[in-house]
């Protein structure tokens, strides 16, 4: 089951002094949906992300995950960065079964490791070391050492980044998949409209100095999403207008709530 996720009055100042990088931040995140936040760089993304995963507490209000106020981080909120973070000492096995190990979940150790690898492909690599695997072999194996141990939730800071564009999409593809099939709520922070329009549900534009949410867009559009379709292709425009309303416009300029708009529900054929 997934973990729902309330943003509670957020603002944010790394310093007494320092500048304001998060106002008045609220935000309800369904168990189990799928968020894509984007915005130009420096507007607080990370730093948001980071509240979600209780690696940094908000200066104002608070992180709530199942109702509960969050204060420090948890083995069942995954976050997954740029880099994988493998340890290049251990095979890819090895890898996988550090989240059970920390989190005591030894249990059926290797079946559940086999059970993972499968899911993203890698059964025929259990053995092998991490410097033989390609970018995108490298993030699946941290996908299943996430996803492992059962996370409710799972943190994206640009994950797929470094990545070709082809392994890109199919990990957007695959990883937005597996979490709806399990009921993972997903948070993914990204450059990338496309990205967001592939994995998201709900895209959230946040604007900067100070960063608020700008504009948050319900995307109804069905799985897998092909962005050659015209109705992605409408919305992608959408999108942009409303992000490059973001950079242009400076928050204090305009109400710094959130605004909601859904667009007209439109079936999106698959190919
Ligand atoms: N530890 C810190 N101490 C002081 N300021 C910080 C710290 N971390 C981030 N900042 C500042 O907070 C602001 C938001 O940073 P953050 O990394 O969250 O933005 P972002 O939207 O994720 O950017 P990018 O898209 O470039 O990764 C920036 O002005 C950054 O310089």
């Amino acid at each position: 089951m997934g973990a729902s996720i309330q943003i509670n009055g957020i603002t944010h100042q790394f310093s007494p002094k320092g500048e304001v990088v998060l106002q008045d931040l609220m935000m309800d995140i369904g168990a189990g949906s799928n968020i894509a936040l984007i915005g130009e760089s420096g507007c607080g993304k990370s730093t948001l992300l980071h509240m979600l995963a209780g690696l940094l507490i908000p200066s104002e209000g608070c992180v709530k995950i199942n109702g509960r106020q969050v204060t420090r981080a948890h083995p069942e909120w995954n976050m997954m960065f740029q880099r994988p973070g493998l340890y290049p000492w251990l095979n890819v096995r090895q890898n996988v079964a550090l989240g059970l190990q920390f989190t005591g979940q030894t249990q059926n150790l290797k079946g559940r490791i086999d059970e993972m690898l499968e899911l993203v492909g890698l059964r025929d690599r259990s053995e092998a070391r991490i410097q033989d695997l390609s970018g995108g072999q490298q993030q699946r194996v941290a996908l299943a050492r996430s996803l492992a141990v059962e996370p409710q939730m799972i943190l994206l800071d640009e994950p797929f980044s470094a990545l070709d564009a082809f392994t890109r999409r199919n990990l957007q593809l695959e990883v937005s998949s597996i979490a709806r099939d399990k009921g993972i709520t997903l948070v993914l922070v990204t450059h990338d409209i496309d990205e967001a329009l592939n994995m998201g549900e709900r895209v959230v534009v946040m604007g900067r100095n100070p960063g608020t949410f700008r504009s948050i867009m319900d995307i109804d559009l069905s799985f897998p999403r092909n962005p050659m379709h015209p109705a992605f292709t409408e919305i992608r425009e959408d999108l942009m207008d409303r992000f490059r309303a973001s950079v242009e416009t400076p928050a204090d300029s305009e109400t710094t709530g959130h605004t909601s708009q859904t667009p007209d529900p439109k079936e999106i054929a698959n190919g």
